[in-house]
């Protein structure tokens, strides 16, 4: 996650549209005392869990679905995820590598008890192949084989799942230069600790160096905490519901910006306090506050990566 530390940061450095205000940083670190108000992982109880591979299973499918909600007003993360464990309560192989090849839209959507076409419909239906056929062909088709390899390391796991999985291959050219965000795969490596409570599946030795997971939610709540500060040209667009365009220097901006205003945050706690915080834990607090602050505006972006 090296790269993903140092590409963030050199966006930053050079980002014309979002500035990260180190002061007001500075004052939210302060407010707090250097401690991360704790959430508990599925603090909305909406998660598959039976202490299994199956779990992994859930997790990772989960998670290549995960990405692009705002199109439909009604749709959220809680619709994916509730609908993945009902499936899976209903029928214990319905997340089956060979099952995960055969979904079509229509059969997506009735599996995940949706009564209309999902935004990116065909392509959440392209990466459950992607998949499904990845997972029969390299991993004996168990997610749980994917994380048995990876040898109790967050970082080679996200590796891993973006070397077998292109759609997970999050990453960004700006200026010129590669910008690695990995979103998904990260988050993968986070539900599992989060799921596992640290053991068994979840069990890594380098949590610390997973980043946050730039998604559109964090964004929009370290801009209203003011550590984020936008362009005006910016400011309006998104508050105007415009779309930003994949792969525009604001939208790469807005993520790398975000990952690099935790790190910082993240640096001041441990400098100033001498407190070990995970980024993770960052995440979580920041994403929980966000999705229960429906009025806040975000970023519309469409993408298979967030
Ligand atoms: N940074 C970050 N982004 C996250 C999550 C999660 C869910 N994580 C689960 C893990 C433990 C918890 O208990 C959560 O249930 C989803 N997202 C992103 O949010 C957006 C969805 O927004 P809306 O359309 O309003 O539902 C979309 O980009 C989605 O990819 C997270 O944790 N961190």
């Amino acid at each position: 996650m090296e790269d993903v530390r140092r590409t963030t940061a050199w966006v930053a450095s050079r980002a014309s549209h979002v500035k990260v205000d180190s002061s007001e940083l500075e004052k939210i670190v302060d407010n707090i005392n250097g401690s991360i108000p704790k959430v508990e992982w599925d603090f909305e109880g909406i998660h598959y869990f039976d202490n299994g591979p199956l779990t992994v299973q859930y997790l990772f499918v989960l998670d290549a679905l995960n990405f692009c909600f705002w199109p439909d007003k009604d749709l959220s993360y809680d619709h994916l995820a509730l609908g993945l464990k009902a499936a899976l309560q209903n029928d214990k192989s319905a997340l089956d590598a060979d099952r995960l090849q055969s979904y079509s839209g229509p059969q997506l959507r009735e599996l995940l008890n949706w009564p209309r076409p999902l935004p990116l419909e065909e392509e959440r239906v392209r990466l459950l192949h992607e998949v499904g056929l990845e997972l029969e062909r390299s991993f004996k088709g168990e997610a749980a084989n994917i994380v048995k390899s990876c040898g109790n390391s967050a970082v080679t796991l996200v590796a891993l799942v973006a070397r077998h999985f292109p759609g997970f291959r999050d990453h960004s050219l700006y200026k010129g230069h590669q910008v690695f965000l990995y979103k998904r795969a990260q988050i993968f490596a986070a539900d599992l600790w989060g799921a596992f409570k640290g053991q068994g599946y979840g069990r890594f030795y380098d949590m610390s160096s997973i980043t946050i997971f730039a998604d559109y939610i964090i964004p929009a709540v370290l801009r209203k905490l003011g550590v984020l500060k936008y362009s005006s040209a910016l400011s309006n667009s998104i508050d105007s519901n415009d779309e930003i365009a994949p792969g525009s220097e604001e939208e790469v901006e807005i993520r790398a910006c975000s990952v690099h205003a935790v790190e910082k945050m993240r640096e001041l706690i441990e400098s100033k306090f001498r407190k070990q915080v995970l980024s993770v834990e960052m995440d979580l607090w920041l994403w929980s506050c966000g999705v229960q602050n429906r009025s806040l505006q975000h970023h519309r972006t469409l993408s298979i990566y967030y």
